[in-house]
């Protein structure tokens, strides 16, 4: 019971004091080494360091678990497992918009106090994230020529390297189909799956069928939709990505490089399931 006058909630007695030699919170959570893995870099310490860091690291978190799901999303359509899949995926598109909204936190650092440390930063960037690559190829954006940047990273180059070969979630959708009776093209289900997955014409038709008759084709209708979102949703965060930037650093050249908001804007004209776009202009006609 609340005790008004104190204003004081009463512990209740059979909580667990004793903690001694139990699983803890923060064992459990490894707290020790989480949230003493923040190390500003600049000399003095900057105040807005701190959220620069903590953005990133819990971007890399949610990422973490994006990866976890979508690499079991592609597991579980390899065995027909539809349910599963589109289960792993709805939960991506929740982490998406997560990290889309988390952007309105880093924007509250003003361009001065940005460029107060930015120098520290040497050419340490976002470009060398490796499990946004990983999100990147999972989902069909291959690029080999991503690799060089993790020579200095083994685990993560491995990671990729293994991402690179896999097919990708597309990849195994369209499989799926195949194995269900849709006419998919023998030249997209032997293609290179080390390369970015290019727009099939061939594959139109197939999703113009689908999408006329959804009640139909439902588990197709509904996947092929769940995929529209994902891609919606990591636009989204690229557009917001390159927003922030822009309030940040305007025109500047990047850390990593790059020209900067022109590099970035060129990935906004990027897709993943092209076909899926393309159908929209074919329904009904
Ligand atoms: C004020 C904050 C930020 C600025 C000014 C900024 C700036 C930039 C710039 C200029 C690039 C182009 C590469 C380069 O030359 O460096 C880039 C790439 C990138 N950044 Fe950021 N960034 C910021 C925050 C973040 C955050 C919080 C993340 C989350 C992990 C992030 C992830 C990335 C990724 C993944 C790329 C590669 C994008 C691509 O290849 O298209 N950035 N960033
Ligand atoms: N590329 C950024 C620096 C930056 O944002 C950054 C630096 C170190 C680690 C992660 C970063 N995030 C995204 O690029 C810049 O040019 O200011």
């Amino acid at each position: 019971m609340t005790d008004l006058t104190t204003n004081t909630r009463a512990l209740e007695d059979s909580i667990v004091r004793d903690l001694a030699g139990r699983m803890t919170y923060s064992g459990y959570l490894d707290l020790d080494r989480l949230l003493n893995a923040q190390h500003p870099v600049s000399v003095p310490e900057h105040h807005d360091e701190l959220l620069f860091i903590i953005q990133h690291q819990t971007t890399e978190l949610w990422l973490k678990l994006v990866l976890h799901e979508l690499q079991s999303a592609c597991g579980w359509l390899r065995e027909d497992n539809l349910g599963a899949a589109l289960k792993a995926i709805a939960r991506v598109k929740h982490i998406q918009k997560t990290l889309t909204e988390q952007w309105s936190v880093l924007a509250t650092l003003t361009p001065h106090e940005y460029a107060q440390f930015r120098g520290f930063l040497g050419h340490a960037s976002g470009f060398q994230s490796g499990q946004y690559r990983c999100v990147e190829f999972i989902l069909g954006n291959k690029n080999a020529g991503m690799l060089p940047v993790f020579d200095g990273e083994p685990a993560m180059r491995a990671q990729l390297e293994e991402l690179l070969d896999a097919p990708s979630l597309y990849d195994e959708f369209l499989r799926y189909l195949s194995r269900h009776g849709y006419a998919v093209p023998a030249e997209v289900l032997e293609r290179d799956v080390r390369l970015a997955h290019t727009f099939c014409e061939g594959l139109v038709p197939l999703f113009k069928e689908v999408y006329e008759d959804a009640e139909q084709h439902w588990s197709a209708y509904e996947t092929c939709e769940e995929l529209v979102d994902l891609e919606d949703n990591f636009q989204l965060w690229r557009f917001r990505h390159l927003r922030t930037v822009q309030r940040t650093i305007g025109m500047k050249t990047g850390t990593g490089g790059s020209s900067g908001v022109g590099f970035l804007r060129k990935a906004l004209d990027l897709t993943f399931f092209p076909e899926l776009f393309a159908v929209r202009t074919e329904v009904g006609r």
